[in-house]
């Protein structure tokens, strides 16, 4: 005997079911397929019945024809309806069923067939009568047909009886000779409408899209062959393709009012997803079917609650698409297979998609997915579906970068035109162009577009984002781990792009917000208080309509799951060949520090970056070379150890590879003539590296990653921060120096996720270098700034490419750029604390944090009439409280940060660091240190 617990209203009970027994060639038929196994269902009981059915294929008094005793209720006609199986005729010796359908006989040994959808196939005869009639196979229009079980509850016979399009009187006066049959199986066909598996793709999706599209307008034929569809659609029981009660913390989704069944994640990936990947899943979902997300917190033990349950929500009309905006490392991947993978399989629409006689649906809401991504990552998106589903369960499709062209385009044409094959094509960015018109050609099979690294489709004139644009495909999930920047043109397109309309066309934009936004910011107004409260307005407005569909989480959520990592800032001083570099640079220039901006200063900040990192590098730079003829004194600066930086860098990693168990290391920079010069420090060292950057081909990126992440004998890896750092899986190494800062932290702190992230077992180690008072200081600080700020709102991270946003730079800061401190030991701690080296900031100090607080105070003071003195001592007095609020923004950043001067301390919370200092005491001047927490919980 078998148990089963079925629930009902009257709560668990245990039922006793025969000992399944196995006949050959019969799929099982599942037991949750049965429309009222759902909880709370009152039907329980009727459920019980079939499933006795389903698993007792053959019960034993209906072996033989003659001996079949008209059980079934109300059926005193004698007529019987069966569940069939049928397949093709195979010569295989295991063979299996194709699908399934149902019977019916009129007398005892005459049998009308159907397909599940109700659609007539042939009749045939049982002559046989050795045989038993459950094991006979009869053979019609081309097919083996078996009978599997008598239809004997009511229910389940009603719904049968509504596919063959006989409801009420079913059966009555049916006569089974052929040509009525047929006669009647096309009337059933016309009447019911009934969507066959055969149906057309395009007939499916139309009807998919009337259902699920709230931005597509109906035309108003198709609302009437919907409405039509509606009243002659036979009302049926619909089940979700897996049984909640039977899934431990199940995934559940939202759904809409008029929704058939509830869509679950499949349980063989949800059972992975953490709390907060749980969350992304169902907010990707509500967005993608144009639900209404209620406003909730965001806290991940605030999530947990709601994802086993499913919210009916009310329609959003006007989204259709999402960004998924979470920091790197957590997951964005895993999150958008398992969307994949949930609506290739099901929908809530049931009624509109080919389903199985127990109405579960045999297509999902999607059917062909494009995921577009930087080139380098395609290959890891592969091995996260195959980590995830295995390749065997779902057609990915990859173009291989060895393709040529014309191989391209065949198989683009063919995954858009061949329906089972592949579900998901991953294309990099690069290749999109060349196959275009292909995708074009096909758009119309494209039901879900996924575009990794979304944040590349911030230019509008942009060919790439223009072709994904053309490809008109509803559906859209942009992911990316760099907020979306702090540009409105490009937050507008990607915004526009992924919801379009939402927030009206351009010129509206850059009048509600655009104009009111750039004026608040504009330092001109920071005196102005009604630009600035109206910018403000505007921009919380612009953030409560764009909130509705982007998410984004920070890395913190991962702490319990990763092991501890220890940040250490170390203050480099810089040598004396710098110093004068920087003096010849800075005189030879003649800076007019009345008029200066960023960007006409641009040139001059890059090269004292590079002299930071080693005064070789400016011989070949163009400003340099084309400005600063009379200051050019390159010999004096072509040695090689001749950067503070670079002499901590080769003191550390030395350490790591004769000081630790077999360490590996990752340095970082920019810069790839830095990267040059690096590379050539550590051969001589005889140290075996990697180098990945701008000029890798792409398909030897993945084989080199491969190679250090398993080859013992590779001790280090030089990556490009840029051209190489998103996405890389390098947890090999446990270390990571970050040879030169990045204006945007977002940029620095992808590469350090290369290491710290899922996989990794090793406690890890982020080493920050900057020379000691100079401009990588003071792009730290600015760094830090931003972060704080990043933080408080969701996608602003105020930070553009590459080059700093000059809107922020007041004159008073571009000066303070170009000021070399050569006295300090670290210009920032200068700034933030006023101990001797041997201290902290803890969480409670309090110096003013609201970013506007001070300039609001000021503003309301000036904005009165005052005398000239009065006037002048208010902006004093406002320039300090900015100065303060800007010091403040920095020491939140660096809460948890010990202070070490290792001239006090000989401890620098890192053996390898510690012992770096003392082969090169005099090159390191200062160093802020957070050792990593204890882990919580590793998985
Ligand atoms: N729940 C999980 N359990 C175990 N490993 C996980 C889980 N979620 C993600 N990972 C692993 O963590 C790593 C990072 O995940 P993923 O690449 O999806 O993050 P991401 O947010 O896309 O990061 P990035 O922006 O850096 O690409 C992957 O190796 C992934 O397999």
């Amino acid at each position: 005997m078998i148990t089963v617990w079925i629930t009902s209203e009257a709560g668990l009970s245990q039922m006793h079911l025969p000992k399944y027994e196995n006949k050959p060639f019969k799929p099982p038929r599942r037991l949750s397929q049965v429309g009222s196994v759902r909880p709370n269902s009152s039907t329980a009981k009727v459920t019980v019945k079939r499933c006795v059915g389903n698993l007792a294929p053959a019960p034993l008094e209906a072996k033989g024809a003659k001996k079949l005793k008209c059980e079934s209720q109300g059926l005193q006609d004698g007529r019987k309806i069966y569940t069939v199986v049928h397949r093709k005729p195979s010569l295989k010796k295991h063979k299996t069923w194709d699908g399934d359908g149902y019977a019916i006989s009129k007398s005892l040994n005459t049998f009308s067939f159907y397909d599940n959808s109700g659609k007539f196939i042939a009749n045939s005869v049982y002559a046989d009568e050795q045989e038993q009639l459950f094991d006979h196979i009869f053979k019609a229009a081309s097919l083996e047909l078996q009978l599997d079980y008598e239809i004997t509850d009511a229910e389940e016979r009603r719904e049968a009886e509504i596919v063959l399009g006989k409801p009420d009187n079913a059966l009555k006066g049916q006569d089974v000779s052929e040509a009525t049959s047929k006669r009647q199986a096309e009337s059933i066909r016309q009447t019911l409408c009934v969507t066959a598996e055969k149906a057309s793709v395009s007939n499916i999706k139309a009807e998919q899209k009337r259902a699920f599209s709230p931005m597509l307008r109906k035309s108003k034929g198709s609302e009437a062959s919907s409405m039509k569809d509606a009243k002659l659609k036979p009302k049926r029981n619909y089940s979700p393709l897996f049984d909640v009660s039977k899934i431990e913390n199940p995934v559940v989704m939202n759904k809409a009012r008029d929704a058939d069944i509830d869509v679950i994640v499949d349980p063989l990936i949800s059972r992975h997803l953490r709390p907060h990947q749980r969350e992304g899943v169902k907010f990707m979902y509500d967005c993608l079917l144009g639900l209404a997300r209620p406003m909730e917190p965001s806290s991940a033990t605030a999530m947990t609650d709601v994802t086993s349950k499913s919210l009916v929500l009310e329609p959003d009309a006007d989204i259709q698409g999402c960004l998924l905006a979470d920091e790197m490392g957590l997951g964005k991947t895993l999150m958008t297979i398992a969307l994949i993978w949930t609506l290739l399989k099901q929908t809530p629409k049931v009624s509109q998609v080919p389903c199985s006689q127990h109405g579960v649906p045999l297509q999902g809401l999607c059917q062909k997915v494009l995921i577009v991504c930087p080139v380098t990552l395609i290959g890891n998106w592969r091995r996260e579906f195959d980590k995830w589903l295995n390749l065997s369960r779902i057609g990915v499709l990859t173009l291989s970068a060895n393709n040529t062209a014309e191989r391209d385009k065949y198989d683009v044409r063919n995954f858009l035109r061949i329906q089972r094959t592949y579900q998901v094509l991953i294309i990099g960015y690069e290749k999109l162009l060349s196959v275009s018109e292909e995708l074009r050609l096909g758009k119309d099979s494209l039901d879900l577009l996924v575009c990794d690294e979304g944040h590349r489709l911030k230019n509008g004139a942009s060919k790439i984002l223009n072709t994904l644009k053309s490809l008109d495909v509803g559906r859209k999930i942009l992911l990316s781990g760099t907020p979306i920047q702090n540009d409105l043109n490009e937050y507008y397109t990607i915004i526009d792009f992924i919801n379009p309309g939402i927030l009206g066309n351009y010129s509206q934009f850059k009048k509600r917000f655009i104009n009111p936004i750039s004026r608040a910011r504009d330092p001109a107004n920071k005196f102005n208080e009604v630009a600035v409260q109206k910018g403000e307005e505007r921009s919380s407005e612009m953030i409560q309509i764009t909130q509705r569909f982007i998410l984004r989480r920070t890395s913190s959520i991962l702490t319990k799951y990763l092991p501890p990592r220890t940040d250490l800032i170390l203050c480099c001083r810089p040598t004396e060949v710098q110093i004068s570099a920087f003096r010849d640079i800075l005189q030879g220039a003649q800076l007019d520090l009345t008029n200066l901006n960023f960007n006409s200063s641009l040139a001059l900040i890059t090269l004292l970056k590079k002299v930071c990192n080693s005064p070789t590098l400016i011989q070949n730079d163009s400003f340099y070379n084309s400005k600063l003829q009379e200051a050019k004194v390159l010999n004096k600066y072509n040695r090689a150890l001749n950067s503070g930086k670079l002499k901590v860098l080769m003191a550390l990693v030395e350490r790591i590879r004769n000081g630790t168990d077999n360490e590996k290391v990752v340095v970082v920079s920019n810069y790839t003539q830095t990267l040059d010069i690096i590379e050539n420090l550590m051969r001589s060292a005889d140290m075996q590296i990697c180098r990945l950057d701008g000029s890798t081909q792409a398909k030897q990126r993945d084989s080199i990653v491969c190679s250090f992440n398993n080859n013992p004998s590779i001790f280090a890896f030089l990556l490009s921060a840029k051209s190489g750092g998103v996405g890389l899986n390098l947890t090999a190494a446990s270390r990571l120096v970050l040879f030169d800062n990045d204006w945007n932290p977002s940029v620095d702190l992808q590469a350090m996720s290369r290491i710290h992230r899922d996989g990794q077992k090793r406690h890890c180690y982020i080493y920050r270098l900057v020379t000691t008072g100079c401009i990588d200081e003071k792009i730290l600080q600015r760094q830090l700034m931003k972060h704080s700020l990043s933080q408080k709102f969701l996608c602003d991270s105020t930070a553009n490419e590459g080059h700093a946003d000059d809107d922020l730079f007041s004159k008073e800061d571009l000066k303070d750029l170009f000021t070399i401190s050569c006295e300090t030991l670290s210009n920032t701690h200068d700034l933030i604390c006023s101990c001797k080296g041997n201290s902290e900031i803890s969480a409670n100090d309090n110096t003013p944090t609201v970013k506007q607080a001070p300039i609001k105070r000021a503003a309301t003071k000036l904005n009165h009439w005052q005398s000239a003195l009065e006037a002048r001592r208010l902006i004093e007095q406002s320039e300090s409280e900015n100065n303060n609020e800007k010091i403040s923004l920095m020491k939140r950043c660096l809460v948890g940060y010990k202070h070490i001067d290792p001239n006090i301390v000989n401890d620098l919370m890192d053996p390898v660091a510690t012992e770096a200092f003392q082969r090169v005491s005099n090159d390191i001047s200062f160093v802020f240190v957070k050792p990593g927490e204890p882990t919580l919980e590793v998985t």
